[in-house]
């Protein structure tokens, strides 16, 4: 009997369009999923808790365990680095859960890379003037760094079409089911090729 191993899920897209909005409102949800806590250099905001929002690192520390491999994938975000723990992520998918990382696009495109068997899930804005409004009004950013966000955001959203769904988050009640929905889908979808190669099996044993 084989062991069936988990799914690893991807939510990106722009900052600001409201991916940690809907990760948590996924999570308030019923599901099995093992959210993965993120590394990261920049500084602990207002009401963020180490090992809950993120594990903060000095650079130095991060730069670390970069040169240890001891990240699945890690960016150089608006002056910050940004990375997911590999072991976490591979002993949860090795004991059969399903992963959910919460990252922006550089990184995403890296674990498509190192872990093609992942679904990608691309959060994209109704519009960039709605983009630009959800990041000033969340008031966690200077001018500067909604710039510098809004600007990085325009070339993410090019970058879409590696995605293998792209969900628009025009209301996060509707954002959030179709997630489930995609979550479900995957899981039939390989339920049902589990099914045949069993099937393949027994008529090769006969
Ligand atoms: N569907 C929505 N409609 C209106 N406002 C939203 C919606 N989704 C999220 N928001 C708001 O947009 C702001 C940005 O959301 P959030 O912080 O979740 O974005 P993010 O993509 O995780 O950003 P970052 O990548 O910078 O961490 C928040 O103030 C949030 O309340
Ligand atoms: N590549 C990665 N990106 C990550 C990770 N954890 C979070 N993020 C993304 O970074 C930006 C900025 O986050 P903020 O908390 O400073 O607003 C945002 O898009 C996050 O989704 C990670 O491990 N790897």
């Amino acid at each position: 009997m084989i062991k069936e191993k988990g799914i690893l899920f991807v939510l990106s897209g722009p900052s600001g369009v409201g991916k940690g909005t809907v990760r948590k409102e996924l999570f308030e949800r019923k599901n099995e999923l093992k959210y993965s806590i993120s590394m990261t250099t920049r500084d602990k905001r207002p009401g963020e808790q180490e090992g809950v929002d993120y594990f903060y690192r000095t650079r130095d520390e991060f730069e670390h365990l970069i040169k240890q491999n001891k990240l699945l994938e890690y960016a150089k975000y608006v002056n910050n680095y940004y990375g997911t723990p590999k072991e976490y992520v591979e002993k949860m998918i090795e004991a059969g859960h399903d992963v959910f990382l919460e990252i922006e696009v550089q990184g995403a495109l890296q674990v498509k890379e190192n872990f093609p068997g992942g679904v990608f899930i691309f959060l994209l804005p109704p519009s960039l003037d709605e983009l630009r409004s959800r990041i000033v009004n969340r008031g966690t950013e200077s001018e500067k760094v909604v710039l510098n966000r809004l600007n990085a955001a325009r070339e993410e959203i090019e970058l879409m079409d590696a995605y293998d769904y792209v969900v628009v988050n025009d209301d996060i009640d509707r954002a959030v089911t179709k997630v489930q929905s995609i979550i479900q889908s995957e899981h039939l979808k390989r339920e049902r090729v589990a099914k045949q190669y069993k099937k393949l099996l027994e008529v090769a044993e006969r």
